[in-house]
Order: C-alpha cells, then structure tokens, then sequence
C-alpha cells in the first residue's frame, strides 16, 4: 500500500484530500499493432484525458505502454522493445498533467505480475447507422492475441513480458463513445486494481477534440525527453545558425507557458517533412516526387530570404543526396544523422523525434499530407508560438500548385 501511494503521488500536487483514502487505482492501454508511433502520441492524449477526468472523483494512475514492434522502426541491428517513455518523453511533463508510472514500475508495485481485468475494445458486430455512445460485454469478433491457459490464467504479449505477466479476466467490449464515456463503467462496474484497456484508439477523442483546451493539455504535457532535445539543440546550433534565444523559441514549463501567434521567430531555415517509403503507395498521388521539392520550395526560401533547408525524410540516402542536388549550389541542404551510439541507445524513435524537434523550431515548415507526423510537429510549432502560415503548410503533387493546404488546428489554453 505504501509503495503504492508512493508511485501515486510522484508529481501530483492537485490530489484532492478525499483521494488519500481511497487506494490508486491503475489504468493501463494499448493501441492496434499496426498503428505508428504519431497516431500512438494521440491516443495518449485521449487516455491521459481520460485517467484526468476519473481523478475527479477517485485516484487512478495511467501505466505508460512500453514502446516497441513498430512496423516503421525497421533497423533490425538494434533491438527496440520493451522501450521506456523516459526514452522519448519528460516524465515530470506527463506528471503535471496526470499521474504515470512506467510498466516496470507498476510491476514493482504490485504484488504479482498480474493485470486484474482486460477489456479489448471492438465494433459492433451488427455495425451502426447512427452515432449514438453505447458499449456492450459482447462475444469477441476479431483475432485478438490473448489465451485462457490450464491455468484459468489469461495470456498475452504484454510489451514482450508476457512470459511473466497476466490477466486475471479477460472480456471484449463493443464501444462507440468518446473516452470519458468509459468513466462510469470503471468507477461503478468495475473494482479491480489495474484495468487494462486494449485497442483504445478507439476511445475516441469526442468533445475533448483538437478544438479544447483539455486535448490541449494533454498535448502540451507530450515534451520530449532533455537528452533528445539537446541533440536537436546541438544541431540547430552546428548546422543551422538556430538557438532558442536568437530564435524566441525558449522553452518553460509547460504549465507556464502561453504563446501567442508571431511570439516565436524560428531559425534562419526552412524544414520539410517528407514522408517516402509506405507512404508512396499510401497517398502518392497526393505528394510531390523528389525531383518536384526543390522547384516548389525555392520561391518560398527567396520569399522569406532563407539559404538552409532541413529535410526530415525516412527515405534512403540516395533519394537525399539526389534530392540535394537538385536544390542546386546556391541552397544548403540538411539531414540528421545520428551516431551510431546515438541511434543503438535511442532507437529509431528517438531519431525520427529529433527530425521533429529541429523541424519544429525552423521559421517555415513544409509538412506531408496528412501524416501524423507531421501534425505533431504542427503541434510543437503551436505550442512554441509561430505564425499558423508558417507552419501549416505542405506541398501539393507534381500538376498541382493550388491544393488543400492543413487545416489549422491552432493551440487552446
Ligand atoms: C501510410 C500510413 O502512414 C502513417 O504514418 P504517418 O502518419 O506519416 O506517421 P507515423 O505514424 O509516425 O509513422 C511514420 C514513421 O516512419 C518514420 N518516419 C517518418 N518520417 C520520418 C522522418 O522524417 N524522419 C525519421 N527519422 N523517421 C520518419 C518514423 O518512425 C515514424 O514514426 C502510419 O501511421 C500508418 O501506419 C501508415 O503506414
């Protein structure tokens, strides 16, 4: 119990004095296998929002997924499972927004390695014409990975721990509704210890959306962990001719923080998101090929008198080193490269996160149609206070100059 309350009050400073004697109650997710890392940021904010709306009314910590079987993360040389958020994310950050503990920290608090309840959410078999928030106990329509051992035990993955861990009960549950929809059903039908709510995209953000203050939050609490940032820093610095003072660009606490539109002026470059790979077959005829970037991005540079480019890509190096050339002498074209100690220490994650980074604190960014990843560094640029024009921008397919350009998503405090 004392350890417990230990994990609990890490960083909480707004406990409620009814919640001391109730004991925490821990919440646990996790999103479809085949989601990527920037949907998975999203889905956070939904279940964060969600554990912030239960601690209202009783104590609930949310258990951080470990990260790892990304299908993008494709360097096989190093090993990128059972990941902690620590390695990505600013733990204090998350914890002035709600409290979180890692997985591992949740297994040392607890007596057995043992999830007490999981709930896989599902659709509606019957499927539905209009939206209404409905969720049923119902029989389990798709494959979903868990078995009930001789044991009566109930078995799983779990993050790679599932040689250890396991569920106590297991049920499916159809579920139209957005996250906070789920709140009553765990407060008044359930009373287990830790709940484990698997396939929560679909808690949906509902009227928690982009538009409210509360996404917001939940977004703004996302800050990057120091170790990655300082690498973006030392980039931007090197290469680019951007520091945070030069650039108003400094960052506070988050709490603190309330940009306004212009505050922030941005490094002397221009930074493009350039999603290749899948995205290729995905939405290639909504993105420009390689040989089209450099004509569609050289009167945006004379626009705003800029030399440098920085190109956030997961292509090969070839279709880089072609794509520079193109750019022609007169333009200096960027990418970061970790080391190899950086890259095994902090995975592909880590180095797509710097991308964002140095891409977040460019004066005008160019993103991909719509890719997550991209948002997220929309969402950066919000929070740090640029201009909407210089952020919300991507570039339209080889025939097209005059497509649709991204909504504005713009921050709410
Ligand atoms: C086609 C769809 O695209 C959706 O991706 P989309 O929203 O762009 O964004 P993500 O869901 O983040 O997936 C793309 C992943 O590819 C890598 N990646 C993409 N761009 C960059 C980059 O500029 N730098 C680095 N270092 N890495 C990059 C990175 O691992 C990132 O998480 C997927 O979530 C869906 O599963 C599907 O594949």
């Amino acid at each position: 119990k004392k350890k417990e309350d230990d994990a609990f009050n890490v960083g909480i400073n707004d406990t409620p004095d009814f919640q001391a004697s109730k004991p925490v109650r821990y919440l646990l997710y996790n999103v479809n296998p085949g989601e990527g890392f920037n949907l998975r940021r999203d889905v956070y904010i939904r279940v964060a929002n969600l554990v912030k709306l239960l601690n209202d009314d009783e104590p609930w910590a949310l258990v951080l997924p470990p990260w790892g079987r990304i299908y993008h993360w494709q360097t096989r040389e190093i090993s990128q499972i059972k990941l902690p958020w620590s390695l990505f994310f600013d733990l204090e950050s998350l914890r002035r927004h709600i409290p979180v503990l890692e997985f591992e920290e949740f297994l040392a608090v607890s007596e057995k390695p043992m999830i007490e309840e999981v709930y896989y959410l599902q659709r509606y078999k019957e499927g539905w014409t209009k939206w209404e928030e409905k969720m049923d106990i119902r029989e389990c329509l798709d494959k979903h990975g868990y078995s009930k051992g001789k044991d009566s035990r109930w078995h799983h993955w779990f993050f790679g721990y599932g040689d250890d861990v396991y569920a106590n009960k297991f049920e499916c549950m159809s579920y139209m509704g957005h996250a906070g929809f789920i709140k009553p059903f765990l407060m008044h039908n359930s009373s287990a210890r830790s709940v484990f709510l698997d396939r929560a995209e679909s808690l949906i953000h509902g009227q928690y959306s982009e538009w409210s203050p509360l996404y917001w939050s939940g977004r703004r609490s996302m800050v990057f962990a120091k170790h990655l940032r300082d690498i973006g820093d030392n980039f931007r610095e090197k290469y680019l001719g951007s520091t945070d003072k030069k650039d108003k660009t400094v960052l506070d606490d988050w709490t603190k923080m309330n940009k306004k539109h212009g505050d922030a002026k941005g490094g002397p470059y221009l930074a493009i998101h350039l999603r290749r790979k899948d995205y290729l077959y995905a939405h290639g005829e909504e993105i420009p090929s390689i040989q089209y970037v450099p004509k569609k991005v050289k009167s945006i540079l004379e626009k705003h008198k800029l030399k440098k480019v920085f190109v956030a890509t997961d292509s090969p190096d070839a279709e880089f080193e072609y794509l520079k050339q193109e750019f022609g002498e007169k333009v200096e074209v960027y990418r970061f490269k970790p080391t190899p100690e950086e890259h095994e220490k902090y995975k592909d994650g880590g180095v797509a996160i710097i991308d964002q980074w140095i891409c977040a604190h460019a004066r005008y960014f160019i993103g991909s149609y719509v890719s997550t990843f991209s948002f997220r560094i929309q969402e950066e640029r919000e929070i740090l206070g640029f201009e909407p024009e210089m952020t919300f921008n991507r570039l339209c397919n080889d025939d097209n100059d005059t497509c649709e350009q991204p909504s504005k998503w713009t921050i709410k405090y």
